[in-house]
This record gives C-alpha cells, sequence and structure tokens, in this order.
C-alpha cells in the first residue's frame, strides 16, 4: 500500500485496506483542534495545519464522504478550517458541539439546538472559578470551556478546578468534558460516538476512518470498534502527543500530530491514486 505506514492491530490494517480498496465506500472522519490543527496557547487562534486541508480536498473526490467532528461550534470550526476555500469540499459535513451542531458545505445550512438552561444558570459562577485560578473562558454559547494552558500553574489551575466544575455541572444538568488543559462544561446527550456512528449509517459508508487527539475523540474509538464488530472496517488514528500519552491505547496507528496526520492523509491519497 505505497509509503502508508502500517497500523499496529490486525483491525486496523483490515480497516485501511479496506478504505483503500473501496474508497468511494470510505467515510473519512477527522476531530479539529490538536489533530487537523496544532494546538496553540489561544484558542482562538488556532488554524489547520497549512498541509491538512489541502490533503483532505483530494481525498473529497475519492471517498464517500469527509466529516469534522469536533468540540467547536460547527461555525467556528468551519472559519478556523477554511474548509470554504476548497470547492472539492463541497460535500463536508462538520459535526459541531460534540455531534448537537451540523453545517453542511452543500447547502451553507447550520443546524444548532436550542440553549440549554443550565449554561446561562452556570455562567456567571463558571467566570468566578476562571478568575480565580488564572484560567481563561472559552464561552461558546452553549458551553463554557475553562483553559488553563495559559494560567500561571496550568496542572495546578485544572485540578483546582476539577471539583468546583463537577459541582457546578451536576447543579446544572451538565457535564463535565475534560481535555488537553481544558474542562467544558456541555449539555448532555451527544458524544462524537453517537454523531460519528450516525453518519456512518447516515452515508451508508462501508469502512471508516477516525482521527482525534484527546479524551472526547475516545468516544468516536469505541464506536469504530462497535462498527467493526458489525462489519463496518474501521481504522483509528492517534494524533500524537506527549500531553494525552494514553490515548495511543485505544487506536490502531500513531502519527506525530496534525504535521504528521497531514502526511498521512496525503500518503493516503496517493494510495487511492487521488
Ligand atoms: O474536538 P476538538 O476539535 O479537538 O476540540 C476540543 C477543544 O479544542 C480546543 O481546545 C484545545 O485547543 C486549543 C487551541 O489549540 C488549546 O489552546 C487548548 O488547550 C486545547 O484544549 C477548543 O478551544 C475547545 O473549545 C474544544 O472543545
Amino acid at each position: 500500500m505505497g509509503n502508508l505506514p502500517e497500523p499496529r492491530t490486525d483491525e486496523g490494517r483490515a480497516g485501511l485496506r479496506a478504505i483503500v480498496g473501496a474508497p468511494a465506500r470510505a467515510l473519512l472522519a477527522f476531530d479539529f483542534d490538536g489533530t487537523l490543527a496544532p494546538i496553540v496557547e489561544d484558542p482562538a487562534l488556532a488554524r489547520a495545519h497549512p498541509d491538512a486541508v489541502p490533503a483532505l480536498a483530494r481525498l473529497a473526490g475519492r471517498v464517500a464522504a469527509v466529516a469534522i467532528v469536533t468540540g467547536r461550534p460547527a461555525e467556528v470550526a468551519v472559519r478556523l478550517g477554511g474548509f470554504e476555500a476548497h470547492p472539492e469540499l463541497a460535500g463536508l459535513v462538520v459535526l459541531g458541539a460534540y455531534g448537537a451542531e451540523r453545517w453542511e458545505a452543500a447547502t451553507g445550512e447550520l443546524s444548532v439546538p436550542p440553549p440549554h438552561p443550565g449554561i446561562a444558570a452556570a455562567r456567571l459562577e463558571v467566570h468566578a472559578w476562571a478568575r480565580r485560578t488564572g484560567a481563561h473562558l472559552e464561552d461558546k454559547g452553549n458551553a463554557l470551556a475553562l483553559h488553563t494552558r495559559r494560567a500561571p500553574d496550568p496542572d495546578g489551575a485544572f485540578a483546582a478546578l476539577r471539583e468546583p466544575m463537577d459541582r457546578v455541572a451536576a447543579s446544572r444538568g451538565l457535564v463535565v468534558e475534560p481535555g488537553r488543559q481544558v474542562l467544558e462544561l456541555r449539555p448532555p446527550g451527544m458524544d462524537k460516538g453517537a454523531a460519528l456512528t450516525a453518519l456512518v449509517r447516515e452515508k451508508n459508508a462501508g469502512a471508516v476512518l477516525y482521527a482525534g487527539d484527546d479524551l472526547g475523540d475516545l468516544a468516536a474509538f469505541e464506536a469504530v470498534a462497535t462498527l467493526r464488530a458489525s462489519d463496518v472496517p474501521g481504522l483509528r488514528v492517534c494524533s500524537g502527543s506527549a500531553e494525552v500519552p494514553r490515548l495511543a491505547e485505544a487506536t490502531d496507528l500513531t502519527v506525530p500530530g496534525p504535521a504528521g496526520l497531514a502526511a498521512f492523509l496525503g500518503e493516503l491519497a496517493d494510495a487511492m491514486g487521488g
């Protein structure tokens, strides 16, 4: 299979063979931050790796569907990813807010659920915890993310926030989504696994690839494992980082971060003759 790296599991090797062997039936889905986009200190400044979206554009014409499955609001991921600049991505689907939101490149249509009342109720308290710990609040409208990357003591701030955020979430009917130096309060009821499985079924995909870098991606990796048991071969790719070393255990192939993923996607397109 050309220059493609070999997955370390039998199921991963079967998944990759299925994707390359019949690309027109494959769904390729990607997390955004840490996977397509390098991690940066300020979330507002995150952008896709320069080689990532061109590689997705090459793949898009060969496969059944390309999708982004992200914790960002869908509209924000579309803007930061610069996907609209690539006409080849006319079929792209962006599932935002862990699958609760959806944007379709084909129509430009954005679907966003009504705001969860717990977010408005928690906002002031979360602001106060940000001030107390030096964390930065990313207010996503229907989710509140407390980032500790730029706090004076990132790990200390993360540890100090864990219990209070659990408490606020429990009292407001929300859930806590932990990630790379971030604790996020968000509405319950959706995760990347459910979102990915629904999309595989909707596209009638015969094979699936999912790439991610963080704890929020574990549900999608589990979904790929479940789909494999129901005869949809799949490949789980870890965008590796020193911050979440244990994520690799849940996957079949590790690439070195967004630059490594972009290189892998280029090789995948080569292998498909794209
Ligand atoms: O599902 P994802 O696309 O991976 O989004 C998860 C969260 O990613 C963002 O935070 C992470 O990236 C930031 C920019 O590189 C970084 O500063 C931060 O430390 C990371 O946790 C984003 O800001 C969150 O809203 C997403 O939920």
